[in-house]
């Protein structure tokens, strides 16, 4: 018997263009090519570092609305919790690799695509955004991550040797696991969600996806 195929499957299959734009990006063709501008890296990490202080309360209201929304609240709250414990060590891992670089934290002031990203995930904290579409960004945020840094390690990869613990970070295997663990909380929820829900979260993936690429741009020196 065929596998049944999965929401996200074919959302991924319909949007792969733009997908594939947020996870190839030059930026990150750069870093796997090996002839990265380092001083868009340091962009890339202060921003980052902004972006990443934002997105822990995002996570914390999508932890909130799946203790409240889901039929499965137990096993969604853990895999959500083990994230926010991810962000925790991420944001001590932006502060040491900001020291290592010679980049002041202190002084970044965000730019306009960060700032856009950071008021929409905001735009979703709101009670009113159903625990199935906020589930649809958290997920689609992190497996965007996820796949770039992964795709900057493979076996033909030129990355420098000094970026490789960056990309590490997010394109680790067990980084992997845990994405996938998102994708199936999300699948689950499509798959008893309203067409109101679906199209709003399918949306809001569109949404995601564009704002990475803004986001990448902006660390290229693009805007
Ligand atoms: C812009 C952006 N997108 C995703 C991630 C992965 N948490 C991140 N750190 N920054």
């Amino acid at each position: 018997m065929q596998a049944k195929i999965t929401v996200t499957e074919t959302w991924l299959r319909k949007h792969r263009h733009l997908y594939d734009g947020a996870t190839r990006h030059p930026f990150i063709r750069s870093i796997r090519d090996g002839n990265i501008d380092i001083s868009a890296f340091k962009t890339w990490l202060g921003q980052d570092y902004i972006f990443v202080r934002a997105f822990v309360p995002f996570v914390a209201s999508v932890l909130t609305k799946a203790y409240k929304g889901s039929d499965d609240a137990n096993g969604d709250v853990e895999v959500i919790l083990g994230g926010i414990a991810a962000l925790h060590d991420e944001i001590s891992w932006f502060k040491k690799e900001a020291f290592k670089w010679g980049v002041q934290l202190s002084s970044i002031v965000p730019q306009k695509a960060n700032q856009e990203y950071c008021r929409f995930l905001e735009s979703l904290i709101s009670p009113e955004v159903e625990y199935t579409v906020a589930a649809v960004a958290f997920w689609a945020i992190e497996t965007i991550y996820q796949e770039s840094f992964a795709h900057c390690l493979e076996d033909d990869s030129k990355t420098p040797p000094e970026l490789k613990e960056t990309c590490q970070r997010w394109g680790n295997e067990s980084f992997g696991e845990y994405c996938n663990s998102l994708r199936n909380i999300v699948d689950r929820q499509l798959e008893k969600a309203s067409d109101d829900v679906i199209t709003k979260a399918e949306a809001t993936l569109l949404r995601v996806l564009e704002h990475e690429v803004d986001f990448w741009n902006m660390s290229h020196g693009r805007t």
